[in-house]
């Protein structure tokens, strides 16, 4: 898993051998070793260069390998023999060197990387923190400050700032590899001391106490309950003020701490999830694997509200040419507008040039017609959507896609109305949508694999994790929410407020509570679906009590909350005050706890104290309980395509892993008991009834996460 060469006579070349990202698994790490170790032997030999196979030096540690035993030598004393030998070894860094393979490069003692390459240690991301002398050289290199950015965010960097950082001695355009070999012959014979990282002193600022408390607190505060962002900064601590072993010692032992914690579980797990959902499947045959995107270089936005927007930005900044269209000329411009500002102000941010010379506008659709892919992103209003696409198909070529971002509408219904029901795919973003990294391709029943292929790598083209889902109302993500909030609510009723309830889902770890979430989409955005719905407004059923709908419990509090005016950030009043129309910071507002305490009369209902565990269990089990219901449904492929929806379209604590897989941390039986516990105490909540296939797994021995698809009912059946 090394490869051995003799070069120009003097040089090792030893080259990592294990496709595709060069992972230093057990028999890499023996190769290194082996290898090494005959270098430092060789009188012949006068110094070395490390390189990876296949323009990738090395993508760290063997992530597989995590969850089993120990096995080969350990990185530690083989970083350490490379760094003490007394022969030059150069790194050749092309494509990347993260984690483990960083730190493989800072124990060799000169660094030459191509200028495409990136440079990281993401350990952070996986729960844990660089434990093979990352914490304790990359600050004797660099400094702490940028020290602990790097490794308290995981970020990537690229050559040019891993440059101007230090972290790398030169940036090529051409061959690394062969500037590397140049490289070593020219520094035979230099003092290798000042070289070797562990005999440096970390530059630090005058107050390093200051730095380190300051940093800590940005870091618990954006952890939101993450442990390895922590432990990253009391590792990093130590290579300012304890001598290298110390340092190293003390590495150890907090790496000893998150290694086999659920957390690096977790976030190991969404690892692999993120690039598994990229790989689709139908019930057809067809998949990722046998079915061709189709390329696509001209798009087409039809509705510039808040979603049209940020899909034109997306679009642009991956250099894709966009046409996007308005109603009238007025709301064109206002579009225009935003959509001008939003790629200048990204623009700016990056120090790069705005690519305006992309967007073209226009209010007349038969300007589609030289499109090869469109995306429709007007109100939710199945009759509009339907007028929208039935032009679409007469105005746009035969062979163009029709995509349609709706939140929850059937894609068939659309698809019915076009000459082209095989072209139709539904293409779900989420809010802000040139930011959010969740795309749900929706798989209509008469979607041709092209055409979902199509969407999916356009998604990937856009940088987003594009994950297939069937065709029912919600589609997976906000299927799942729809209990979710229902809990919520009926939380209110028997006594919460909304800083209770969402003060336990913070803590949990989500980036806002379900009402402050409300809040910031609009709470007009639900009253209109609930009209529509016939669960509020003319259209409901005169013989429903006002807790009752459509035969089951039914909470009024959020229409109640609309027709008091109160529409959330957007007019300064929702379940929260805010200081201003549009203002972001939330105070409880005591006229809510009137409006909830005058409520709960008005129905005869007796408050209770509710405590954290219940809101977490009440609205998440519900949640998950959906989950399971969707993945038995075939709506959603597997936990994983679960998992990644809710980790990166609804602030999911990454740590926790994704709804499914908490439901496993947890443990099934626990899931299904407390939701037994809970349909009893709330007979008329059929949500809170625990999913067949929930009843199943615990029936057969709640078998681990990656067996559930055994047990599913309907396998992609609607897939
Ligand atoms: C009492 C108990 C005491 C316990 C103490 C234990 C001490 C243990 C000592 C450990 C020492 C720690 C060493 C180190 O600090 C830890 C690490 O290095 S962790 C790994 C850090 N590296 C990363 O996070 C990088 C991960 N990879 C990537 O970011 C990307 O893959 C890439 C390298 C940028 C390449 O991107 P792409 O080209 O887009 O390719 P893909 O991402 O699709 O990947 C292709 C394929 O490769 C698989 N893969 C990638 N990286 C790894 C890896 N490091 N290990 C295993 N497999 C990897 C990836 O999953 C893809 O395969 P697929 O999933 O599609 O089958
Ligand atoms: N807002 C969200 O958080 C969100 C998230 C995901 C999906 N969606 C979905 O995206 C779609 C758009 O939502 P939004 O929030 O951007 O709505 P919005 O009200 O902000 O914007 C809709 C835009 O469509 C334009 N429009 C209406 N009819 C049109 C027509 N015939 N031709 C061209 N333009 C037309 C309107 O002028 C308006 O600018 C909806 O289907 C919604 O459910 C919304």
């Amino acid at each position: 898993m090394a490869r051995y060469e003799q070069v120009q006579g003097t040089v090792a070349l030893i080259t990592l051998t294990n496709p595709p990202v060069n992972a230093l698994s057990a028999a890499v790490r023996l190769g290194i070793t082996e290898t090494v170790t005959r270098a430092l032997r060789d009188p012949e030999v006068k110094s070395m260069v490390i390189c990876g196979e296949n323009g990738v030096f090395c993508g760290g540690a063997d992530i597989r390998e995590f969850a089993k035993p120990m096995s080969g030598p350990p990185l530690v004393p083989m970083i350490a023999a490379i760094e003490e030998g007394e022969k030059p070894v150069v790194a050749a860094i092309e494509g990347a060197a993260f984690g483990g393979g960083l730190e493989l490069a800072l124990g060799c003692h000169y660094r030459i990387a191509h200028s495409k390459a990136r440079v990281g240690l993401p350990e952070v991301t996986l729960g844990l923190l660089p434990a093979a002398g990352g914490t304790q050289r990359l600050p004797r290199l660099i400094g702490l400050a940028p020290a602990l950015d790097l490794i308290t965010t995981g970020r990537h960097v690229t050559a040019q700032e891993a440059l101007k950082l230090g972290i790398v001695d030169q940036v090529t355009d051409q061959s690394a590899l062969d500037l590397a070999i140049q490289f070593a012959q020219q520094v035979v014979g230099q003092p290798l001391l000042p070289r070797k990282l562990s005999t440096r002193q970390t530059p630090c600022p005058p107050d390093v106490d200051g730095l380190l408390e300051e940093t800590m607190a940005q870091v618990k505060q954006r952890a939101r309950g993450a442990m390895a962002p922590i432990a990253c900064v009391q590792a990093v601590r130590a290579a300012a003020t304890l001598p290298y072993q110390a340092g190293m010692q003390k590495e150890q032992e907090l790496m000893a701490t998150l290694f086999h914690s659920s957390q690096a579980r977790a976030m190991q797990y969404c690892f692999f999830a993120q690039r598994a959902v990229g790989r689709w499947s139908l019930s057809s045959g067809a998949h990722s694997g046998n079915s061709k995107p189709r390329p696509v270089s001209k798009v087409a936005v039809i509705g510039l509200g808040t979603m049209g927007r940020g899909i034109t930005v997306a679009l642009v900044k991956a250099g894709m040419s966009v046409l996007a269209v308005e109603t009238n000329k007025k709301q064109l411009e206002i579009g225009k507008q935003m959509v001008s500002a939003m790629l200048k102000h990204d623009a700016q941010k990056r120090n790069a040039t705005p690519r305006l010379d992309l967007l073209h506008f226009t209010i007349d659709l038969l300007e589609l017609k030289n499109t090869d892919l469109i995306i429709e992103a007007v109100f939710e209003d199945m009759a509009l959507k339907k007028q929208v696409f039935k032009e679409l198909s007469s105005v746009c070529k035969a062979d163009a896609f029709l995509c349609t971002n709706t939140s929850g509408l059937d894609v068939d219904e659309l698809a019915a109305v076009t000459k082209r029901p095989e072209l139709v795919v539904g293409m779900h973003f989420f809010a802000p949508a040139h930011v959010m990294k969740l795309l749900e391709v929706v798989h209509g029943s008469r979607s041709s694999p092209e055409a979902v292929a199509t969407a999916m790598h356009l998604g990937k083209r856009l940088g987003k994790v594009s994950v297939l889902v069937g065709n029912c109302a919600g589609f997976v993500g906000n299927r799942m929410l729809k209990p979710y909030l229902e809990q919520a609510n009926f939380l209110l009723e028997e006594g919460a407020t909304p800083e209770l309830v969402d003060g336990a889902l913070e803590e949990f770890g989500f980036p806002m509570g379900v009402f402050k979430m409300s809040d910031l989409s609009g709470l007009d955005v639900g009253w209109r679906i609930r009209k529509e719905a016939g669960l509020t407004g003319p259209n409901v059923d005169p013989r429903d009590p006002p807790r009752r709908r459509q035969g089951r419990r039914y909470s009024p509090l959020p229409d109640l909350v609309c027709e008091q005016g109160r529409l959330g950030q957007k007019n300064g009043r929702g379940w929260y005050l805010y200081d201003k129309p549009g203002g972001r910071v939330a105070t409880p507002d005591p006229s809510i706890h009137k409006f909830l305490e005058e409520y709960r009369i008005k129905h005869g209902i007796s408050p209770r104290q509710i405590d954290r565990q219940e809101v977490v269990e009440r609205c998440l089990f519900a949640l998950i309980n959906e989950g399971f219901r969707s993945l038995d449904d075939g709506i959603a492929a597997g936990p994983e395509d679960i998992d990644m929806i809710y980790v990166f379209g609804y602030g999911w604590p990454r740590h926790r892993g994704g709804p499914m897989f908490y439901a496993g941390m947890v443990g099934l039986p626990r899931v299904l008991t407390r939701l037994e516990h809970y349909r009893q105490a709330h007979p008329e909540v059929p949500h809170l009834e625990p999913s067949p296939l929930l009843r199943r797994l615990v029936a057969s021995g709640s078998p681990p996460i990656n067996k559930w698809r055994d047990f599913l009912q309907r396998p992609h059946s609607q897939l």
